[in-house]
């Protein structure tokens, strides 16, 4: 556990830790490319080293040195065990398409037990329209996943959009191996879309061509990824939680490696906290922080930036007025329900918080007192919950620490050398 105690100053240069989402994209496409790819500056986080281990157990071969990882790919095989994808959604989504190259036989596809909650039938269902046979082994829509070898039959896949976007990145990236086009028609609205746009990017430098159209998406025939040679850019939604360190204590922060014109969505972080008042300034790969600010309540629409939805709660528990967070249904399917989780843990420090089904409302109090909070092995919330903790009257206890190897492993690390005050026991 930690004991986070209010903290007056924090200063200093740190870069951000590089991005998750990118990273497990590049080791995936490359595992599907012909020939040696080269992932430079890799997040060496639980969940992309999930997706490595995946990879490999479906025939990848794989040299990871610090600062490199070496994947030489387009050799598949069935899989010697089960592959284990620990905490990661993504790796669970993306690689049950991806299984279905194997030569002969299944894969299996498990995890923890937040893994083995989150929802899978959308996307079986889909690989049935292609002739892809792959299903949940309780016959409940969760994993286990068993996924038979397979060929890709058939052009239309229709999916529902508003549970993961992870399941059409997941098809987006099987579905160049077809002999035809294929059309991806989604059912309903999309959410979370930001993260589909970043697949599309790295897609394009493996040399993968895919159209956005009027319904979905559509993917060319008889494609091949070719290899890479990739540098993985910093994580927006991992600096999200020294951004709003910065902003809520005495500050002056820069962090490097963020760039202005990134695909990511959770770069919204950035005109979120403008306009709540925070006058951060940025650079064309750098966030200058120079805090503190007074912040005012606004609302925030988090259907497309829903790992922000707890950095968010916690910034609006210290603003003025009201903070409505809205359209965020999606993030109660997440490691655990953040929603519920925000509103039981905040609500213990003295916030002013309501739990709606599709977010929160947050009436700032400004203080909030220190207390002992649940953080159910969610990195997020252990890193939301540190920041609030930091600003916070006294001495918090955030419990559950180590699940931010996840995907910020040296979190408490980089926050003790900006001077926050937290303790490892
Ligand atoms: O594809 C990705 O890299 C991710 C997609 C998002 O999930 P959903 O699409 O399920 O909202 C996001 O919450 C997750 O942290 C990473
Ligand atoms: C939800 C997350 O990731 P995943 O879906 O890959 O578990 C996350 O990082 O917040």
């Amino acid at each position: 556990m930690l004991i986070v105690k209010k903290t007056e100053h924090l200063e200093g240069k740190v870069n951000a830790p590089p991005s998750k989402s990118y990273t497990h994209r590049a080791v995936i496409g490359a595992s599907l490319a012909e020939g040696v790819s080269k992932i430079k500056y890799p997040l060496w986080g639980e969940d992309c080293l999930a997706s490595v281990r995946g990879c490999e157990s479906l025939g990848a071969k794989v040299k990871l040195d610090k600062d490199v990882w070496f994947i030489e790919g387009g050799n598949f095989k069935t899989p010697d065990d089960v592959i284990n994808v620990g905490n990661s959604g993504t790796t669970l989504r993306i690689l049950t398409s991806i299984s279905s190259l194997i030569p002969k036989g299944y894969a299996i596809l498990t995890g923890d037990s937040s893994i083995r909650k989150r929802p899978m039938q959308p996307l079986l269902d889909a690989l049935k329209q292609i002739n892809i046979n792959a299903f949940s082994s309780k016959l409940n829509g969760t994993a286990p996943i068993i996924v038979e070898s397979g060929k890709i039959n058939g052009n239309v896949v229709k999916i529902r959009g508003d549970i993961s976007s992870q399941f059409i990145t997941s098809l987006l990236m099987l579905l160049p191996f077809n002999k035809e086009d294929s059309e991806i028609i989604l059912t309903t609205p999309l959410k979370s879309k930001p993260y589909i746009d970043v697949t599309i990017d790295i897609l394009d430098k493996f040399g993968i061509k895919v159209d956005e159209t009027e319904k979905g998406f559509l993917v060319y025939g008889n494609q091949r990824y070719r290899p890479i040679d990739y540098i993985i850019e910093g994580d927006y939604s991992s600096s999200s939680y020294i951004i709003a360190a910065g902003i809520l204590i005495n500050s002056h922060i820069e962090i490097y490696n963020l760039f202005k014109d990134s695909k990511q969505g959770d770069k919204a972080i950035i005109e979120i906290v403008k306009d709540m008042g925070a006058d951060i300034k940025v650079k064309k790969d750098c966030v200058i922080v120079e805090g503190e600010y007074n912040l005012r309540g606004i609302d925030v629409d988090i259907k497309d930036i829903p790992d922000l939805l707890p950095t968010i709660a916690v910034l609006a528990c210290f603003a003025e007025g009201k903070t409505e967070i809205y359209n965020g249904e999606h993030v109660r399917y997440k490691e655990t329900d953040r929603i519920k989780a925000c509103y039981t843990e905040l609500k213990k420090m003295g916030a002013n918080i309501k739990e709606k089904e599709d977010g929160l409302i947050i009436e700032g109090v400004k203080k909030l007192k220190g207390a002992r909070l649940n953080t159910y092995n969610d990195h997020r919330l252990v890193m939301a919950f540190t920041v609030a903790g930091l600003k916070a009257e006294g001495e918090s206890i955030i419990e559950g620490e180590e699940a931010v190897k996840v995907s910020f492993p040296n979190f408490i690390e980089v926050m003790k050398s900006l001077g926050a005050n937290i303790e490892v026991c």
